[in-house]
């Protein structure tokens, strides 16, 4: 899956995908400024494949978290991939997608899930957990997590993401059990462990939906 090779990183070349902004404001009189760097909301999807008895996950190469690998020192120019491992970049996540077009978030969440998983679904079918917005400093998008359930007769093909965009996504069966004992591991680079860890912080605004998730991983 990874086949990863030229890798090179320069200064940041503006796409449509994210807008930074250094943001000033005042505050009781004290002049503040914040970077923020804009991002567009998201859809995640926990899809349960009833027949099987599994949850069904994406495994993908992940830039950021690559860039996150690569020694400090040496995160510009070129990379030499023997030296920092394209694998240790692959995570596995719900299926998730950014929501890029105008739509209703449940036609993104169904567009998403046949694209990455090759599942056909109604909206209908579609139980919204929660909408968050991610809490950060640096970007301000919103989340929305929904729970499906499907069966083996809605998959129409192997999912594995856009063709047109060069998505290169490995659909991962897995039943609720592993995908549990998969999160509590004490680091792992999926956002299925970020937000099962989430449910432990009383404060964190991200505990509503965590625990909804949680839960239903665990009463599946
Ligand atoms: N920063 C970026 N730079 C260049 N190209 C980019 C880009 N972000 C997206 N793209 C392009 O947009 C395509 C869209 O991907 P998707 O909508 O399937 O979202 P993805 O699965 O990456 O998750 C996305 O949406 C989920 C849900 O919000 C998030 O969790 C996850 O971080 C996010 O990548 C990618 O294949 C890529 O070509």
């Amino acid at each position: 899956m990874e086949n990863i090779s030229d890798v090179f990183i320069t200064n940041y070349i503006p796409t449509i995908y994210t807008t930074p902004r250094t943001l000033k404001y005042n505050q009781n009189g004290h002049n503040k400024s914040a970077d923020v760097f804009l991002e567009r909301n998201g859809v995640v999807i926990i899809l349960y494949n009833k027949t099987k008895d599994v949850l069904v996950l994406v495994k993908q190469f992940r830039a950021s978290v690559y860039f996150q690998e690569i020694s400090k020192n040496e995160r510009f120019g070129s990379v030499d991939v023997s030296k920092c491992k394209p694998e240790k970049a692959v995570t596995l996540e719900f299926c998730a997608g950014l929501e890029d077009k105008t739509l209703p978030t449940e036609k993104i969440a169904q567009e998403e899930i046949f694209e990455e998983c090759g599942y056909q679904v109604s909206t209908e079918s579609l139980q919204k957990i929660i909408s968050f917005c991610n809490l950060s400093e640096t970007t301000g998008a919103q989340s929305t997590f929904y729970y499906c359930e499907v069966t083996e007769d809605q998959r129409i093909n192997q999912g594995g993401g856009n063709l047109e965009e060069n998505e290169n996504i490995e659909v991962v069966e897995m039943k609720v059990e592993d995908v549990l004992n998969y999160a509590k591991q004490n680091y792992v680079y999926n956002s299925i462990n970020a937000t099962l860890n989430e449910a432990t912080n009383e404060d964190s605004a991200h505990e509503q939906y965590t625990h909804a998730e949680a839960w239903h991983l665990q009463t599946l």
